[in-house]
């Protein structure tokens, strides 16, 4: 090594240390100040902020790959509180609020003691979109998606999605022995949605869009290192294609609807272009990209998630798959052959609903949220400082026995009747921002189910597969069944 080697080498190790001690310093303070601070008398919530710079994170992280991600809050609900514990993750001290009394506080008071916010990995990706972190973008949004994604709008879709899951079944299932579920759920989704927010329907335009959404996806959630090759990295360069081919159809669209060639309200992309807000202000290109963006990440891979789901657990329950066949059955023989579903059909699909909400129990889509903290306040007895991240989350109650006994038992009656106490179940948040695609999510898994039963029976071909949660659930090798066709 010459002496100039040896000088860099030096060099570079001093600057390590001082990057490191400097970051250890930052951390210490702050692990000081959010362990001690105390504010109207009251503690911070017990718990630990874990190592510095990455807190929590890891474990966080990791019991959910492990398919477990349950266990981080369980076992921390046990060792500190019930109700709240402080955490550090993905950068940022937080506080997470537990049980229906958490998820209460939380979703009512929105826009009051919190407001909604993203991990600064979110925050990167959709410098605009689903996250609509400010109020005026929430409630510009909110007043938006309403209008496309309500009942009454709603009500004419359900053909549109009958359609799709038909030539779904018919291109990708059918005469086939063996399928990987998710991959192929997915796709129904995804294609989905790009008819309802773009009307697409050219398979090739569909796939153009695939791919990169399945990096994007995988990268939303992850540790904000903008470094090449990390899935932090990856993930903003799918959106900035994504973007640029969103931002291109917006072009096509706003000429043909200068021209006439279609209807304002065939889409909600045509929605949000001729759509204005109170000022009388239209939203700019790259605005509409990044809310279909958002829309797009929102509406496919939660519902595929709740599908795959569906089909593993019926696969291991034949009692209840023969339910939802009844039931399914039932609904069909009501109607003239090819007929295709109606809103009033949907309505009578209670007990596959009742199977679809217990499967979203034991696995839910999305694992929570967070907040921020808009002032200091109280919870429970402790104190929560201004600025703090604040997590719900429907693991601190979905398998929690005392508000779903024998939590592991897979039963869809719990939801019969009055179904589960207020804030216990929580697969689409509360509040002001509970999922505004919940309508729509029902509509689109319980069409995929009419057809699925009908058409097949399956055996999962992998029955120990491992479960992944990363940030979705997923099984780590996509559900491969063994498909049985009824006999005609
Ligand atoms: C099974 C399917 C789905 C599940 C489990 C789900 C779950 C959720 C959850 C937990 C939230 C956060 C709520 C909160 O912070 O309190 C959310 C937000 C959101 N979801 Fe869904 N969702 C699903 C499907 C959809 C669909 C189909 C769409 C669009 C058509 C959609 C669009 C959105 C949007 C735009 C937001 C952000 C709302 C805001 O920031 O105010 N979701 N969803």
């Amino acid at each position: 090594m010459s002496d100039n080697d040896m000088e860099l080498f030096f060099l570079s190790l001093l600057l390590l240390l001082a990057l490191f001690l400097s970051l250890s310093l930052r951390f210490s303070l702050r692990y000081f100040v959010c362990k001690y601070k105390r504010t109207g008398g009251a503690y911070l919530p017990p718990g630990s902020l874990g190592w510095p710079v990455v807190g929590e994170s890891l474990e966080f992280l990791s019991t959910g790959r492990n398919g477990t991600p349950e266990k981080f809050f369980e076992d921390r609900m046990k060792k500190y509180s019930p109700e709240v514990f402080k955490t550090s993750l993905l950068g940022e001290p937080a506080a997470v609020f537990c049980g229906a009394g958490g998820n209460k506080f939380l979703f009512s008071n929105e826009n009051k003691l919190v407001t909604s916010w993203w991990p600064r990995s979110v925050e990167k990706i959709f410098p605009t979109s689903l996250q609509t972190s400010t109020k005026e973008e929430a409630v510009k949004m909110r007043k938006l998606l309403p209008s496309f994604l309500k009942p009454e709008a709603l009500q004419k879709y359900v053909g549109i999605m009958d359609i799709v899951a038909r030539r779904h079944l018919d291109a990708s299932w059918d005469g086939k022995e063996q399928v990987t579920v998710f991959p192929l759920v997915k796709r129904y989704t995804f294609s989905l949605a790009c008819r309802l927010f773009m009307s697409i329907e050219d398979p090739d335009h569909v796939a153009k869009f695939a791919d990169p959404f399945h990096v994007l996806a995988a990268g939303v959630m992850s540790l904000p290192i903008n470094l090449p090759g990390t899935p932090f990295n990856r993930a903003i360069k799918a959106a900035q294609l994504i973007r640029k081919e969103l931002l291109a159809i917006i072009r096509k669209r706003k000429t043909d609807l200068a021209e006439k060639t279609v209807s304002s309200t065939q889409d909600i992309l045509s929605h949000m272009l001729t759509t204005t807000d109170e000022s009388g202000k239209f939203m700019n290109e790259l605005d509409i990209a990044d809310k279909i963006l958002g829309l797009l990440i929102g509406g496919h891979d939660t519902a595929s998630a709740a599908i795959t789901f569906i089909m593993k657990y019926l696969a291991e329950l034949p009692e209840i798959y023969n339910e939802v066949l009844k039931e399914q059955t039932e609904i069909a023989k009501s109607k003239a052959s090819g007929e295709l579903l109606t809103w009033e059909d949907i309505q009578k699909m209670k007990y596959s609903w009742n199977v679809a909400c217990e499967v979203m129990r034991l696995a839910p889509p999305l694992q929570g949220t967070f907040r921020e903290a808009l002032t200091d306040f109280t919870f429970a007895g402790f104190s929560i400082p201004k600025g703090w991240k604040l997590y719900w989350t429907s693991n601190s109650t979905h398998r929690n026995p005392k508000y779903f006994p024998e939590p592991l038992k897979f039963d869809p009656s719990r939801f019969e009747g009055n179904g589960p106490a207020p804030y216990t179940f929580v697969p689409f948040g509360g509040g002001p921002r509970m999922c505004p695609g919940k309508e729509y999510a029902r509509l689109e898994i319980l069409v995929f189910i009419y057809h699925l039963v009908r058409r097949f029976k399956w055996e999962n071909a992998l029955p120990d597969e491992k479960i992944i949660v990363d940030p979705m659930p997923q099984p780590a090798k996509g559900l491969p069944v063994r498909l049985q066709p009824h006999k005609p």
